[in-house]
């Protein structure tokens, strides 16, 4: 007997767990015509799945799916995609001019989720042939000790991306932080002069934020259309929901940002072909918000208690992905959808710095 974890998006802290018999099976199947396979994800919620691993021709934002399911986006087959497509660059650049892309991370405090990701960021430098540096500092800290640390990768030449891993310790000022990275090797995308060049038309910023630059690179791989759609971002943060709709507005969609003082905030995602989500709350998004065929790339993170999971808790997005599957054409899962591609879009940042300091093509 298999068993399937579905959320009960009416409440974000409780979980049921169904107990998969044969006839529940078949009936899920049933609702599944046409699908090539009943698959439970990684986060062991089920769905129907046309395609999971290889991006698609054309999905229209436009229409729903004839069979009630949306397909699968992948975050992480296109993210591995990607680390191989850098990995031959930078072998290639190592070939031809002996320069190694650098890295420097900068972990400040003991967040046990901030030291995976820096752990993370380490290893897929490591995969790809990056050189990575590494500076850790106390939560106890001052700033001033920070911005020595960045001080010293800007004047380093063997390092070609700064970031400065987030959140910060509340005690310290994180604009003037992120001010201080070299525009030249702010990686992340986060200093200001990179973010007003984002915001700008005729100006290009010199890097763009890894997140949203990763939700826009999974709406290209998958050949999902952004000119001339309504696009829809839940959610206004410095890293992620503004530099979003910047993007798709440099796409040409025509973008709402929904945040916490937005009135009608349902009414207003009914109408999205394309919704990205970003706002922290768990399964926040339903079923009913979404339009018939919308695109859905859900950027939330969010642990949820969950005693049979190893850790005790399992990671679901902002968006109930039960429901969502249901109506929209595409979407991305948690985890799998957009985390991974965060990091791929670091590896890709740091190249394109260390290909631009050496002017190499
Ligand atoms: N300086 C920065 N700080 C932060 C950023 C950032 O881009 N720059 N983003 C987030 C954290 N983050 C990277 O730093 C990040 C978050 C999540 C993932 C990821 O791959 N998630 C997996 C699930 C991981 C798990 O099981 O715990 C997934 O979604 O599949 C990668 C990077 C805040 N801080």
């Amino acid at each position: 007997m298999a068993s399937l974890m579905f959320t009960d998006c009416s409440s974000s802290t409780t979980s049921r767990l169904i107990h998969l018999n044969r006839r529940s099976g078949t009936f899920l199947l049933r609702q599944c015509v046409g699908q090539l396979r009943l698959q439970t994800t990684a986060s062991g919620r089920g769905c129907c799945i046309r395609s999971s691993s290889s991006p698609i021709s054309a999905i229209s934002a436009d229409t729903k799916s004839s069979e009630g399911a949306a397909i699968v986006i992948d975050g992480k087959a296109v993210a591995k995609k990607i680390r191989d497509e850098i990995t031959i660059e930078v072998s290639r650049m190592k070939e031809s001019i002996g320069v190694i892309p650098g890295l420097a991370v900068i972990l400040v405090g003991d967040r046990k989720d901030s030291a995976t990701y820096v752990r993370n960021k380490k290893k897929a430098c490591d995969s790809v042939g990056i050189k990575s540096f590494e500076v850790r500092l106390a939560e106890d800290s001052s700033e001033e000790e920070v911005l020595k640390s960045v001080s010293g990768f800007n004047d380093d030449p063997s390092v070609h991306g700064i970031l400065v891993q987030l959140p910060l310790p509340s005690h310290m000022d994180e604009q003037n932080i992120l001010n201080a990275v070299s525009i030249e090797k702010d990686v992340d995308g986060f200093h200001p002069l990179n973010i007003g060049r984002l915001a700008m038309r005729g100006r290009e910023p010199l890097f763009v934020p890894c997140t949203p630059k990763g939700c826009i690179e999974l709406l290209h791989r998958y050949n999902i259309e952004i000119k001339g759609k309504r696009a829809v971002v839940i959610g206004r943060s410095n890293i992620v929901g503004m530099p979003a709709a910047l993007l798709l507005q440099r796409e040409d969609a025509t973008v709402s940002i929904i945040h916490s003082r937005t009135k009608n905030p349902e009414e207003i995602t009914r109408e999205a072909d394309i919704i990205i989500a970003a706002v922290g709350q768990p399964n926040m998004v339903r079923g009913s918000w979404i339009k018939p065929g919308a695109v859905i790339i859900d950027v939330g993170i969010n642990p949820v208690e969950d005693p049979s999971a190893a850790r005790g808790y399992r990671l679901v997005g902002d968006i109930c992905y039960e429901e969502a599957c249901k109506v929209a054409s595409a979407i991305t899962p948690v985890p799998g959808g957009v985390g991974p591609m965060t990091i791929a879009m670091l590896l890709s940042n740091t190249l394109t710095s260390a290909k631009r300091i050496h002017n190499f093509q």
